[in-house]
């Protein structure tokens, strides 16, 4: 019998991450963050020496992608330049096909003991995952968008121009809204959750309430 999986899509810093943490946690399944598989095959091409837009070098990378890698969890993941080589590599329909199989297979059999799967990320409930149990598309105003990734940034103690942030969000979501192969778009079965005015309590609150319609799920407390 397959474990339930839930697709969670949306743009940058829409807080679909946070989401899917979160619901996963409530339902006592796994969460695979897809945008790190791209995140790691720009940051090793960069490591490399290699330009983003090298895509023989990008797809022999993503082919040798192993759920186990330690650049998975690497801290330099989160850092702009990641970011930005992430959304150039994940252009490259070679890269997308060898990631393909690391996501359905973390769906399809998700580690430990856990009773189904959270994907989040960009394509999930329209080429990973189009037999998801649940779909959410996560999304937020551009400039409410660019304001949480400064506020975050400043946490982290990196300086930021706040102009730039919001210049580099829009660049990003255009890159990843407007490219040929599994372009940024919502499921036309997704539920469309729009966080420009939620917390994140209040996002996963009527998240819950659409995984529970849609499945009958109910969480662990
Ligand atoms: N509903 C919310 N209201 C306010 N802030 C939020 C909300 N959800 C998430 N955040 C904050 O916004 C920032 C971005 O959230 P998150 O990392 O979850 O976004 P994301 O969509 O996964 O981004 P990315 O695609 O860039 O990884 C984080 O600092 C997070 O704490
Ligand atoms: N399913 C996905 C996930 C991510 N990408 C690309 O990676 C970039 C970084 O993703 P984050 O979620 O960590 O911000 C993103 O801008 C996309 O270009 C993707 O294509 N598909």
């Amino acid at each position: 019998m397959s474990l339930p999986v839930i697709a969670i899509d949306g743009p940058a810093a829409s807080g679909k991450g946070t989401l899917a943490r979160r619901v996963a946690a409530a339902y006592g399944f796994a969460h695979l963050d897809t945008g790190s598989l791209y995140r790691a095959v720009g940051v090793l091409l960069l490591r490399l020496g290699k330009d983003p837009g090298d895509a023989d070098a990008a797809a022999k990378i993503a082919r040798a992608l192993k759920p186990d890698d330690t650049i998975l969890t690497d801290p330099d993941l989160r850092g702009d330049e990641a970011a930005q080589a992430a959304s150039q590599v994940a252009v490259v329909p070679e890269v997308r096909a060898a990631l393909l199989d690391f996501q359905r297979g973390f769906a399809k059999h998700p580690p430990g003991d856990a009773r189904g799967a959270v994907l989040d990320g960009r394509d999930i409930g329209t080429v990973i995952c189009p037999d998801a149990d649940a779909k959410l598309f996560v999304t937020a105003s551009v400039e409410v968008r660019a304001d949480r990734r400064l506020k975050e940034l400043q946490e982290r103690g990196i300086p930021a121009i706040p102009s730039d942030v919001l210049e580099d969000m829009k660049a990003r979501d255009a890159r990843d809204s407007q490219r040929a192969v599994a372009p940024l778009r919502p499921a036309g079965d997704a539920f469309v959750l729009d966080t420009s005015a939620m917390n994140a309590e209040e996002a996963l609150a009527a998240a819950i309430a659409h995984i529970g319609s849609k499945t009958g799920l109910g969480t662990r407390r």
